[in-house]
């Protein structure tokens, strides 16, 4: 039985196909055959006055009486919104975002030093789904799974402490906020601190587990046929993200379509992942979400995915759980459904189904 996170990535690693070579989108001027996936990839972005029309919900945390209404909404019906007042200070995100720019900046050779090998969780490289496709995406990632010492040794050998130091403090106020946001979306539920024995006495979600996405999409040569990253659904509990002031991030609404989430200065995007879609026995549905790229401006994004402790069994709270609403989903730890996503990917999920 795994039991470190880092364990999935062992057992269940991801080979890159032969035939696709690595290569530095940065410099290049043509879009290569290796990325040009089939056109009807970003044909169906809506235009943007109808865009215009559906807004993902924004979330003031401050705000006690319309913040939990919005919430319930906005995570029956988008499995997404974005929150503003969230107390994570703008210089802890601005800094890590300057770092993770300085990160992606460095030349294509010296980025492969930091490469995250097969079977490895942190370091840089297409992101893990990448090699169920057949064509690329016109993305770099840098994955950090606990301290990034080692990788940030490669890159820096002489300064690698200053990177390692502002992961950390961005991981530590994201873990924060994501237990916050935990208790406020599992209150909207009627879950109370008794009934998630492994949050802790305190609730307090010690043993949580954290992941650190940090991606770059680079100025593409001919974005109508590139998709920076497939459509998808974490599998987290949930995701807190940090884009740039660049868009690209889309989300689907069923009966909608690709909805963009234009990037609002000071919010984090919040995403229901696979987890708490088990968790909540599908009363919050994970988010399918992809990132769309563009001719002009290189853009920057940083996800947190918060998962349980390693060790700890999802399955349907048996509060939200009667003769009428049946479990839907079995027990299945993150390191175990890590494993099943890399296999079935967009069946993982009902893979589980009972
Ligand atoms: C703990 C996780 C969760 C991972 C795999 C592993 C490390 C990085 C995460 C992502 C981040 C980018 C999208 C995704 C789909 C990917 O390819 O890598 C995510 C995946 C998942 O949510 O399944
Ligand atoms: O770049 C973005 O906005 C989204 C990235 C994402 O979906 C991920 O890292 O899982
Ligand atoms: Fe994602």
């Amino acid at each position: 039985m795994p039991s470190r996170l880092s364990d999935a990535f062992e057992t269940h690693p991801t080979f890159q196909h032969h035939h696709i070579q690595n290569l530095d989108l940065n410099s290049l001027q043509h879009l290569p055959d290796s990325h040009a996936w089939a056109s009807e990839l970003t044909d169906y972005s809506l235009s943007p006055d109808i865009n215009g029309l559906f807004n993902l919900p924004i979330i003031d945390l401050n705000d006690p009486i319309n913040g939990p209404k919005h919430l319930v909404h906005a995570c029956k019906t988008w499995g997404a919104f974005q929150i503003i007042n969230h107390g994570v200070s703008n210089q802890v995100v601005h800094r890590m975002e300057a770092a993770a720019k300085k990160l992606f900046s460095l030349p294509y050779e010296e980025k492969l030093k930091a490469e995250r090998f097969e079977d490895g969780a942190t370091g840089y490289g297409p992101i893990r789904i990448s090699s169920l496709f057949p064509k690329r995406m016109w993305s770099e990632g840098f994955t950090i799974v606990g301290s990034p010492i080692q990788h940030a040794r490669e890159l820096w050998p002489d300064n690698y402490t200053s990177f390692c130091d502002v992961t950390e403090e961005y991981q530590k106020e994201m873990k924060e906020l994501a237990g916050k946001l935990m208790w406020i979306v599992l209150e909207s539920l009627g879950i109370t601190k008794e009934d998630i024995s492994w949050a802790g006495p305190n609730g307090e979600f010690k043993d949580s587990v954290g992941v650190l996405q940090l991606n770059s999409y680079p100025i593409c040569p001919d974005p109508d046929r590139a998709i920076g990253i497939v459509d998808h659904t974490d599998s987290s509990l949930l995701t807190i993200l940090h884009q740039s002031n660049q868009s690209g991030l889309q989300v689907f609404r069923e009966e909608i379509g690709w909805v963009s989430v234009p990037p609002v200065e000071g919010a984090l995007v919040v995403n229901i992942g696979d987890l708490l879609h088990i968790l909540s026995n599908g009363l919050y549905p994970s988010v399918l979400h992809r990132v769309v790229v563009n001719r002009d401006r290189h853009r920057l994004s940083m996800a947190y995915l918060y998962g349980p402790p390693n060790n700890v069994e999802i399955s349907p709270l048996s509060k939200l759980v009667d003769h009428y609403h049946p479990p839907l989903y079995r027990p299945v730890t993150w390191t175990e459904y890590l494993g099943m996503k890399a296999k079935l990917f967009y069946k993982a999920l009902s893979a589980l189904r009972l």
